[in-house]
This record gives structure tokens, sequence and C-alpha cells, in this order.
């Protein structure tokens, strides 16, 4: 169940075919982990997709800045156990990650993180032990705060991708759009102005120590050619540091975010595709059960190139190190 949220429906001879396609790339590959030989299948996989997925998958075309993409298949028996934190995930689910990178891949350029959850592309979100009130993905009692997908850096995803896997309890992710927000012009106009910095969240242990220059300060909000765009992670800010009336309406903007939030709870198959430069998601707490039959979703970032949403200045900024990289050459 979505509430709200804009529905695009696969059908089954598509669905179908998405799911060859993939169980013949994780026979030829025997896992679903990066390697050039898989994503270069994944490619070329991508490029015989029908008219009908690209057409499901084209550009997210409403201020909802998202979409809901349903039609796709979850065997709840064959994917396992849900597993106790993305470590030990490995291949757990491995047709799904490939079937999410196919639709990645359709959409523009999947991307990875040296830095983060061994460099994989395909991401697991499970709660875990020891994780319960962290600001990442591995919480669970706490509620995630609305943020924007790895917001400290330059190299962050146009668009998001969650595919659920298990969802027993109907644990909701949120989703804010900035084209829904009221704010006024002069809170608009200060909140364009690059007064803060956004740091590394706790998914970067490495970033975190990153000693290699200061913090660029960075605007919150971007005119772009087709509206607001907002890059926002209120958790890693330290919106103390900003003169008063910048804290206000960093205030402002979070509240007006909460007005216009709304809940997104997936079921198994749906795959939530979120824009990066246009919505802050975040998720409500949960109580984890630990028992192998957790929430549990799969996760990919996507490059769109070309896209004029975001400062031209953010190509100077240092990314605290980290390097995002693109499964497939520009
Ligand atoms: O668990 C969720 O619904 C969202 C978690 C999250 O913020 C993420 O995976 O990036
Ligand atoms: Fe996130």
């Amino acid at each position: 169940m979505s509430t709200g949220a804009p529905v695009r429906r696969l059908d089954t001879t598509s669905a179908e075919e998405l799911c060859r396609a993939a169980e013949k790339i994780l026979t030829e590959c025997g896992t679903s982990a990066a390697s050039p030989e898989l994503l270069a299948r994944v490619a070329e996989s991508a490029g015989d997709l029908n008219e009908r997925i690209r057409h499901e998958l084209r550009p997210v075309d409403t201020d909802d800045g998202l979409f809901v993409l349903r039609g796709l298949a979850v065997d709840d028996t064959a994917i396992g156990a849900t597993p106790a934190g993305w470590a030990t995930a490995g291949d757990s689910g491995a047709l799904h990650d490939i079937v999410l990178l196919l639709l990645a891949t359709v959409m523009g350029n999947p991307l990875a993180w040296e830095g983060q959850q061994d460099g994989r592309f395909v991401h697991n979100i499970v709660p875990a032990p020891g994780h319960e009130t962290a600001q990442t993905g591995a919480s669970s009692t706490v509620l995630l705060s609305p943020h924007t997908e790895d917001a400290f850096h330059p190299g962050r995803a146009h668009l998001l991708m969650l595919g659920c896997m298990r969802n027993r309890d109907n644990i909701a992710t949120t989703a804010a759009s900035i084209r829904h927000v009221r704010l006024d012009e002069a809170d608009i106009a200060l909140l364009t102005r690059p007064l803060l910095p956004i740091l590394p969240d706790d998914a970067y242990a490495e970033a975190q120590g990153f000693d290699g220059g200061e913090p660029p300060c960075v605007p919150t909000l971007f005119h772009a050619e087709d509206g607001l765009t907002l890059r926002f992670d209120p958790a890693y800010t330290p919106v103390d540091e900003a003169p008063p009336a910048h804290r206000a309406a960093y205030r402002r903007l979070a509240a007006e975010l909460a007005r216009v939030s709304r809940a997104v709870s997936l079921s198994p198959g749906e795959v939530l595709v979120v824009d990066n430069d246009l919505v802050v998601h975040g998720r409500v707490p949960f109580a984890p059960r630990y028992d192998g039959t957790d929430r549990w979703l799969k996760r990919a970032s996507v490059r769109v190139p070309a896209r004029r949403t975001r400062p031209l200045t953010e190509e100077h900024e240092h990314g605290y190190g980290q390097a995002a990289v693109e499964a497939h050459a520009a």
C-alpha cells in the first residue's frame, strides 16, 4: 500500500522479461557483487529491454518527485531470511539486486561508493542490532529524519531506488517534495546562500575522518530551470553555527517539509523511485524483530547524465575524499 504516491505498473510480460534477464546474468556471474563482467552484462541486457519497460521508467514527471513501480514479484520463501545486517547479507536476494540494477541502468547510471557496503551497487537496508538509534538505514527505533541521500557529496544520486523484499509490519518510508512546500521569498533567498556545510553521515566512517580541507558551505535550496531543488540533511548540518535569521529559515523549511511529508509503505516487489533533488526521504520508527522476518529493502542510486538540477560550483567540492563509482562508462 502506498499513500497517495503515483503508481506505475509493469505488465506481466515485462516483469517476466526482467526476471529472466536477471536470472541469466546471475547464472553467468554467480553473484550480484560488482565486477566488470557483471556490469557489462547488465548494460547489454538493459539495452535489450522492451519499450514498455522504458516507458514506465521515464523520468519522474510530477511535483511529487517520486513514483512507485508495481508488478514485480518477490518469492518470500526463495529470498530466505532477512539478513541480520548489510555486512553479512552477501548475495542474499541476489536476483533482486540484478533486477534493480537493470531498472537503474534504464534510468541512468548506477552508483556505488568505495566506502559504503563494500562498494556494492545495491545496498541491503535492514535493521541491525546495535544501530537502533543511528541516523542510517540500519536504524529502527528512532525516526530517520528526512534527508537528501548522500547530501554531503557532489556526486550524490539524482534518483534513489528502494526495492521492497519484505515489510510485514508495513513500515513506511517518508517522502516530502520541495515543490509542495510554501516558503516566502525572503526564506528562499536566505536558503539559496551557501552558509552551512553538510558533513558525511555515519555510513561513511572514512569520510568522517577526512582531513584534506575544510567542509565546503553549500546552499540548501537551488533555483533550477524547472523550479526549486534541495540538498538537505539536518542530522549532519551544524545549523546552530548559522546566524539567527538563517537558522529560523532553515527551521521553517524543516517544518514545511514535515507538513507535506507522505508515508509510503512498500509491499514486496514494489520499487519506490525518488528524485533526490526534489524529495527528502526518511522512515518512521519501528520495533525490529531480529528473527529473520524483519523489513528488508534493496537500495540503488542512479546518476542521470546531463541533469541540470544543481549549482555548478558543486564541481569544486572535495567530497570528503569519497569517490562515487559509476557502473557504466559515460
Ligand atoms: O528505510 C527506509 O525506508 C529508508 C532508509 C533510507 O534512508 C535509505 O535507505 O536511504
Ligand atoms: Fe536515505
